[in-house]
């Protein structure tokens, strides 16, 4: 069954709104003068983000504003200056397994699952524990722990447990990536271009599992996809340049004459043009 099959009508978490949805309590993460430089180049430069549980938040700008290297900061990939605090618990100069174990996890613009593995096996791998590759073989159906069966079926892939994953179609490779984040109870959940290659069927049901996990964590997404990105995004922050240049609804940063100007230039191009497309940067260059 696809993830967007599976909407329920009760006991359905509350859905991301802009802001966070979670009150006090929810976690967060907050990002204060965040700064990576690649051999004397910024590539991020003094960046603020505050990022709240149930906030479904899109990070947008032209190729090589920086997008993917806040990702990589955030998860210990790259050496950054300045503070990330999730819900209060520096990140910045914590070892990657460390920020894992915070509960912070990050998919890739290319799927990185186990191709040779079942959906289920990758999915137990993730969770790893104490699950030894013997346990996992020769565990029985009735055996699968309850919060992988809910996994299952929150990323649609319950009739596809015993499927090989390298057989899955593309979106159900990044449902499943999602999956194995969603298993490490990660609590933040950082989506490098997750519908790139995608059907306009499958970046639907894509958006729609966003909106499922999103009410009860801090979900961020990179993405060039602008009609994706205005379908699901709850709040929006347009980088360029290794600076956030404009944050807000999606209406406020389409609104916004410096987000207009680092596209097309004009009102009518970010409400239509795949942003980093060639006339995009084309124009962002010419700043
Ligand atoms: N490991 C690296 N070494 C040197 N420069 C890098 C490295 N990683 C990224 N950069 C540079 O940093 C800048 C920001 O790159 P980044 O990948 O974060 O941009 P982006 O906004 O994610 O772009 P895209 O949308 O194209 O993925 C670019 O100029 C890029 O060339």
């Amino acid at each position: 069954m696809s993830p967007a099959a599976q909407t329920t009508t009760t006991d359905t978490p509350p859905g991301p709104i802009a802001g966070g949805n979670a009150g006090m309590d929810s976690e967060y993460l907050q990002i204060r003068n965040l700064a990576v430089q690649f051999d004397g180049f910024r590539a991020v430069d003094g960046v603020d983000l505050t990022l709240m549980q149930g906030d479904l938040r899109f990070l947008i700008g032209p190729n090589g504003a920086g997008k993917t290297t806040i990702i990589d900061a955030i998860t210990g990939l790259v050496k950054a200056t300045g503070s990330i605090q999730k819900s209060g618990v520096e990140v910045v100069g914590k070892k990657v397994h460390q920020i894992a174990r915070l509960g912070i996890g990050r998919t890739f613009q290319t799927a990185s699952v186990f191709e040779e593995l079942t959906v289920l096996q990758n999915l137990d791998i993730a969770a790893g524990a104490g699950r030894s590759v013997w346990t996992m073989l020769r565990r029985r159906p009735a055996q699968i722990p309850d919060d992988i069966l809910e996994v299952l079926e929150t990323i649609g892939l319950a009739d596809h447990r015993e499927t090989k994953a390298g057989v899955l179609a593309h979106g159900q490779k990044q449902w499943l990536e999602i999956g194995m984040l969603l298993v490490q109870n990660a609590s933040v959940l950082l989506l490098d271009e997750p519908v790139a290659g995608m059907s306009g069927e499958e970046r639907e049901e894509t958006g729609q599992l966003l909106r499922r996990i999103g009410g009860e964590r801090t979900v961020v997404v990179v993405e060039h996809d602008m009609d994706f990105m205005r379908s699901f995004a709850t709040s929006v922050s347009v980088l360029a340049r290794g600076k956030v240049i404009a944050e807000g609804s999606v209406a406020q940063v389409q609104a916004n004459p410096k987000v207009q100007e680092v596209y097309l230039g004009t009102a009518a191009a970010v409400g239509s043009a795949p942003v980093g497309s060639a006339d995009a940067d084309a124009s962002a260059e010419k700043e």
